[in-house]
């Protein structure tokens, strides 16, 4: 009966252990009722639970990088092979999609503007809907900034990482998931824990705690303000403003090496300004909130099994956790399921 741990519990953590759940039957409680003809009558729920999934982080939403990101599905600060990266955009679109039919809280679809001062055309805009290069007509008409010389208007999603996590969460407990909390100084300690499938979730964590000195910060600062009347998103090459569920999401920045997670009223003020140059109505909006955190940004996701050992990594994502978590999560199911089936083989010898 292998014993599965997920270390970390942001977006990557939590979707990764559901996933596996939802996946591998084994992993989660089924409750049967046992209908025995003979006696024309059914037994008591009975539960089932082979292989229980465990959770184990030092910190949990809503105090998770993952908390702190604006939902944008899109990929972004995250130089890995870029069709791996549109698989895994294309499979979380579709993940998103079957939440939003439950009619569950924080992912919709929103549309906008990118305006540039590039003209250049990313290959992830083919996952997205009513892709439309503006016109030099309607960049004249859409421009904001004299920089802005190239646009284009499409239809994507946000995700709101701290009402998903929640509802992740409660359907990861539903099936008998369990959660500990403690902090991991070395991946070597959970090994002596008796787990038979470890796989490490742990973000910018895993610098320390895996000695991957390959994943670094990538310092990013929003302001979640309230401005219904803003009904488009905006990105530039330098500002965004992303919709959410009531509020909207305006950025940003990224300094990359920077540990520093005070948040900097200066810089508040310049995203604010520059974001109301962009559109002009957000000079009426209500500022709720500051927030830093740091993007675990790697040259690619880290995303692959040890050689011949019981640890899966899944981390790195950079500044496409959220728009990559579905596709990497599933990815690392595949991977645990290759790890049972050796496991099963070599306790047969
Ligand atoms: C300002 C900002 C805006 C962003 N906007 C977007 C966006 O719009 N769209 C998008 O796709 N992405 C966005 N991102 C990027 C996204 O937030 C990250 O890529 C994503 O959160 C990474 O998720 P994760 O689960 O891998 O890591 P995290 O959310 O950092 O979770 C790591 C978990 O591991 C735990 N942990 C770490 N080390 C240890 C240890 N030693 N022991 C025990 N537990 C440990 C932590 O407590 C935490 O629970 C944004 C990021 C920032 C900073
Ligand atoms: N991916 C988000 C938001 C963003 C979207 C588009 C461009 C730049 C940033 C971030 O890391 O801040």
């Amino acid at each position: 009966m292998p014993k599965i741990v997920v270390l970390g519990a942001g977006i990557n953590g939590i979707s990764t252990a559901l996933a596996i759940q939802e996946s591998i039957p084994k992993c989660q409680v089924i409750k049967q009722r046992m209908n025995l003809s003979v006696c024309v009558s059914s037994y008591p729920d009975v539960q089932f639970q082979i292989f229980p999934v465990t959770v184990i982080s030092d910190r949990f939403s809503p105090n998770t990088t993952s908390d702190v990101a604006a939902g944008l599905i899109e990929p972004y600060l995250c130089d890995d092979d870029v069709d791996r990266i549109i698989k895994w955009t294309r499979t979380t679109i579709l993940r998103i999609q079957e939440y939003m039919a439950g009619g569950h809280p924080g992912a919709e679809e929103q549309s906008g503007y990118y305006l540039s001062s590039v003209k250049s055309i990313p290959k992830w805009l083919e996952v997205m809907k009513n892709v439309h290069i503006l016109s030099e007509k309607e960049m004249k008409e859409v421009a904001k900034r004299p920089e802005h010389k190239f646009g284009f208007f499409y239809t994507t999603w946000y995700l709101e990482p701290t009402a998903y996590i929640k509802w992740e969460t409660e359907q990861f407990l539903k099936n008998g998931g369990q959660f500990l909390q403690q902090k991991i100084n070395k991946i070597d300690d959970v090994s002596k824990m008796g787990y038979d499938v470890i796989v490490n979730c742990t973000g910018l964590g895993s610098r320390e705690m895996v000695g991957d000195k390959e994943v670094y910060p990538t310092r990013g600062q929003v302001l979640r303000v309230e401005c219904p009347r803003v009904k488009h998103f905006l990105i530039d090459d330098e500002y965004y403003a992303l919709l959410n569920e009531n509020t909207i999401t305006l950025g940003g920045t990224q300094d990359r090496n920077q540990w520093n997670t005070t948040i900097n009223p200066i810089l508040s003020q310049k995203i604010f300004e520059e974001n109301c140059r962009n559109i002009p109505s957000l000079r009426s909006a209500r500022i709720l909130s500051a927030h830093v955190d740091l993007r675990p940004t790697r040259g690619t996701v880290r995303l692959e099994a040890e050689p011949n050992g019981k640890v899966i990594h899944n981390y790195g994502h950079g500044g496409s956790g959220i728009t990559l978590h579905w596709g990497c999560a599933m990815e690392c199911v595949n991977l645990v399921k290759k790890m049972m089936l050796e496991e099963k083989k070599n306790s047969k010898i």
